[in-house]
């Protein structure tokens, strides 16, 4: 008979019998079946159970299998969108109460010393005072049963910790005991708690505690020693082997005995006179390990008034059949001294051995607790389905076995806690914890939907046709996914976003819009960026014209509170102002104000996307071990990959309908990584090929949408999984998952930073380009002209730039004999960057991705197609910044169309110019290998021309 099926009641039930010496079997084992089938009532019933224990390895067994809590959990699913840990409290708590709830008549008839049910603190608090009692008060209130018991460790860092929840009424179950020393601390903490109370004029009465003494766990340990002495022939092997399976009773003796001391001394008496209960001795850890001993030993052998035997089981179930009752705790306390005295006359370190045991004890409840969150989270997936996007794995064995070392290294170090936690330790500890605030934006988001809703709708009632967004990088990029991705929504404004210094550019979304009808967004964090400053200019001169001293009510502005920009909308009497948060840099700001106020604008369903961010969140949530984080898996990859293979190259591919989705995860990948010589240098775009024009520097990311794919795609990524490459497989199941996948990858590239070695948080190379920049435009603004700049080389429509010594190594006299010098330079490893300071429409991207495949395939190496100046704040950092294996083609035009600054003498042509010559500089500076290229003339030919001469060069 087992204790799930519970035995007969029996007034020779060895079990019953412990009550008449004052011992109250309790049971160390939870499990919700066992609870709903009537199983505990029935040990409470028959055996005279008088309380149950939890701990985290009981947890685990009980929900980390079996279906028992499937129903729950789907049922939960539907309703709410939760965290792991959220979801293993939820049915914790459910268990803890109906448990509660069965033992609440031995709570009453026992007048509250019995008939508690334990709850344990998260074991990764253990060594965390504050949030040990943080977590109890919250798990006491969480449960609301009286007959409830909070576990703390007693580890030093639990003692204050038990100390405080005793103080504020919280009955306490403490854990982890193993030393008579520890044990002291915990009886102390307990008498200090209660006394604090009474000092404060509150009632003593009612308040239980049990301090929970490890026993078995001490033996397996001693003996070993004895074991390993005696079979290394010691010459003590008699004494030693005399002390096998003694030890620990003669520990928890003395505990006892101390115990006796304790409740009669005059202090505690003081407090058993307010009406006090003690604190009982809890007898854990009683199953028998070594099967040579009694299977009952650890219940047999500890039976004395006033104390809790906790036994799981089997256990119970031998004991009820066999157990011998007998008043043992009090029997042959000197020969339990004598045990201890014999042990350290022997040197068996007694010690050593407890502190051991603590710290494998936290461990052991901490493994338990990951692997518990783990099949959790795995199930939640499972259940989630196709609500959650699907990620697919394909490493070569090396890299795989890497990251899997990777992944367990997060575990054992707990680093997505601290990364919850803000521990700027994880990259290099300088200011990361400041930039953090993007980990709980979408929670702040969803609090303020009816603001956005309400915007929404106000945006719909002015039916502007048209919104321009005006803005770079982190505020552009992600409204830009926003805009191509989901395209015009009925009854509102179609979202352009303009990101170029251009001027025929510019013109080109001028032509497009109807100003009377447009709503303006200058989108600026700092609000103090060149570019939205200037296309602002330009365009409120121009809303101006058509709009009188209506202007600024078709103009709003996202940025930082105290912005310059704040400065001017305000001045210009914009229609609103939304706020960005200080504490979340531009390429992490997506989910924050910059992404949904063009997403508010544009139409799109808030709630839908925010709640698609809130699974990406949860599922990356502090609570979700490594392997089972999405965020995690996929930025070790990511990191592993270049820090330990080489493969920096990231290779983005996405669907055709999500396309976009690399532009934004180019910036959050380059400008986050991409500094101090090291980072990932990301290729977007590029149209994927045989798996003999890559080399072995790269990573593949397939963004697969699984309800509008591409075949060509799929049958390529076949072919490179099939050449074994390593490719990382997302499928979106619907298109609004991207805001999922914007925070994953968020929070793949935090991670990912983190194993690289850097702050992935700042750009300090971005800045370098600004500065050059400012200097050419107020050189301008002073002399009425640019400063001279000389080609090195000219050929027909081409003049080439460059800094002496890139021009020193780039003899020739034609195009395309510089440009294979140029090319030429780049080895196995490196990428061939293209960067066009031109109009960036639909003939001039496909001619720079028809160039750049040419470039792949002859030079078999990574390509980036880039737009000026929009690059700049974006792969920018990464160019300048990562690792040298840049070669770069910088490619300027003449301008047919110029447009004025306003304000300014100087125009959007010189703006690019500056920038233009600022970026080359910069290049030159970091000693990269870059090289600029101006058509003269006509573009459209100037273009094919130099098709042809690279063509012919590489
Ligand atoms: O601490 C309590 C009860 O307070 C128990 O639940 C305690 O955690 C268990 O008895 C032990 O973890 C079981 O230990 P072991 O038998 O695995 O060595
Ligand atoms: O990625 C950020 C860009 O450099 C633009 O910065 P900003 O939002 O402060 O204008």
């Amino acid at each position: 008979m087992t204790a799930y099926d519970a035995g007969t009641s029996d007034a020779a039930n060895p079990l019953k019998q412990m009550a008449r010496f004052g011992q109250s079997p309790w049971l160390d084992f939870i499990q919700r079946s066992y609870t709903e089938s009537g199983r505990l009532k029935k040990l409470v019933e028959e055996d005279g159970l008088k309380g149950v224990t939890s701990n985290p390895s009981i947890f685990q067994k009980a929900m980390g299998h079996g279906t028992d809590y499937d129903p729950q959990i789907r049922q939960i699913l539907e309703h709410q969108i939760v965290d792991a840990g959220t979801l293993y409290e939820t049915l914790a708590i459910q268990d803890i109460r109906a448990a509660a709830k069965v033992l609440h008549p031995v709570y009453e008839q026992t007048a509250k010393v019995d008939g508690y049910v334990s709850l344990e603190v998260s074991p990764y608090l253990a060594r965390d005072t504050d949030a040990t009692i943080a977590e109890a008060r919250r798990l006491w209130l969480a449960v609301g049963a009286p007959n409830l018991m909070i576990k703390i460790p007693g580890t030093d860092e639990g003692a204050p910790a038990v100390q405080a929840a005793i103080a504020a009424g919280i009955n306490v179950n403490v854990t982890l005991l193993f030393s008579l020393n520890a044990y002291k601390k915990v009886v102390e903490a307990h008498i200090a708690g209660l006394e604090a109370r009474l000092s404060r004029g509150e009632s003593v009465k009612g308040i239980a505690s049990v301090a929970s003494f490890f026993v078995s766990r001490i033996d397996v340990k001693i003996d070993g020693e004895i074991d390993d002495r005696i079979a290394a022939g010691d010459r003590d092997a008699t004494a030693l082997k005399a002390l096998r399976g003694k030890v620990a009773i003669a520990n928890a003796k003395l505990a006892y005995e101390y115990w006796q001391t304790v409740v009669k001394s005059p202090r505690w008496q003081k407090l058993a006179q307010a009406g006090a209960m003690p604190q009982r001795l809890l007898w854990a850890s009683t199953s028998t390990k070594d099967k040579t001993f009694s299977d009952v030993l650890y219940v047999d052998g500890l039976i004395g008034p006033e104390t809790v035997n906790t036994i799981p089981p089997a256990t119970f179930d031998d004991f009820r059949d066999h157990g011998r009752v007998i008043p043992t705790l009090t029997q042959d306390v000197a020969g339990a001294h004598a045990v201890i005295g014999e042990a350290r006359r022997l040197g068996l370190d007694l010690d050593g051995v407890t502190r051991t045991l603590v710290d494998e004890g936290v461990r052991g409840f901490e493994e338990a607790f990951d692997a518990l969150l783990g099949a959790i989270a795995a199930k939640q997936a499972a259940f989630l389905d196709h609500k959650l996007t699907t990620t697919t794995l394909n490493l070569p064995a090396d890299l795989d076995t890497a990251v899997k070392a990777e992944l367990e290294t997060w575990r054992t170090q707990g680093n997505v806690r601290r990364l919850w936690s803000k521990d700027a330790t994880l990259w290099t500890g300088r200011d990361e914890a400041g930039w953090l605030k993007w980990l709980s934006i979408v929670d702040d988001q969803l609090l303020d939907l009816a603001k956005f809703e309400e915007f929404q709708a106000e945006v719909k009632a002015r039916g502007f046709r048209d919104a321009l967004l005006l803005g770079m990088g982190g505020s552009s990029l992600g409204p830009e996914v926003l805009s191509v991705t989901f395209g015009r929504h009925e009854g509102f404004p179609h979202l352009y976003v303009l990101d170029s210094t251009d001027p025929q550019q510019i013109r080109d979304f001028q032509d497009r819009i109807d100003i009377s009808r447009t709503l303006f967004i200058v989108s600026s964090k700092s609000g103090g960026t060149l570019e939205p400053n200037i296309l602002k200019a330009y365009f409120f001169d121009q809303a101006k014209k058509v709009l009188g001293d209506k202007a600024g009510s078709h103009f709003i502005t996202v940025t930082d509170p105290g912005s310059h920009m704040e400065d001017v909308a305000k001045k210009d009497g914009f229609w609103k102002i939304f706020y960005g948060n200080k504490q979340i840099g531009g390429r992490y700001s997506v989910l924050s104000d910059f992404g949904m106020v063009p997403a508010a604008i544009a139409g799109l369903p808030l709630k839908r996307l925010l709640d698609s961010a809130l699974r990406g969140e949860k599922s990356c949530a502090a609570s979700v071990p490594p392997a089972q984080n999405p965020g995690v898996v996929l930025g070790s990859v990511l990191g592993v990959a270049a820090r330990s293979f080489g493969r920096d190259k990231v290779t983005l591919l996405a669907s055709p309908a999500i396309y976009d989705m690399g532009a934004w995860l180019e910036q959050l990948l380059a400008e986050s990584t991409g500094k101090d010589g090291r980072g990932l240098i990301p290729i977007d775009g590029e149209t994927a090929g045989p798996a003999s024009v890559y080399g072995k520097d790269r990573v593949f990311i397939y963004l697969r949408l699984s309800e509008k794919p591409c075949e060509k795609q799929d049958a390529a990524f076949k072919t490179l999984i099939a050449a074994g490459e390593p490719v990382v497989t997302i499928e979106l199941h619907d298109r609004y998952q991207i805001a999922e996948e914007f925070f994953r990858w968020e929070f793949a590239t935090a991670v990912a930073g983190s194993i690289i070695g850097i702050n992935a948080f700042n750009q300090p190379d971005v800045e370098a380009s600004k500065i050059e920049t400012k200097k050419i435009t107020t050189a301008y603004n002073e002399t009425g002209r640019l400063p001279p700049y000389e080609p090195f080389a000219k050929d027909g429509a081409f003049a080439f730039y460059a800094d002496h010594k890139n021009a020193a190594a780039l003899k020739g006299d034609t195009a395309e004999a510089i440009l294979k010098a140029h090319f030429a330079r780049g080895r196995a490893g490196d990428y061939v960057a293209l960067l066009a300071y031109i109009d960036r429409d639909t003939a001039t991207r496909e001619w720079l991705q028809q160039v750049r495949l040419s470039v792949r395939d002859g030079l078999k190496l990574a390509t980036a197609a880039e737009f000026g100046p929009r690059f700049q704040h974006s792969t920018g950092q990464a160019y300048k910044g990562g690792p040298d294996t840049g070669v770069f083609v910088q490619i300027t035009c003449d301008d047919d169309v110029n447009l004025p600054v306003p304000g300014e003498k100087y125009t959007f042509s010189i703006v690019k110019e500056a920038q233009a010559r600022g970026d080359l500089e910069v290049l030159g500076e970091r000693g990269r290998r870059a090289l600029r290229v101006h058509i003269h003339g006509d573009l459209k030919a100037g273009l094919e021309k130099l098709a042809q001469a690279i063509r012919a060069a590489v």
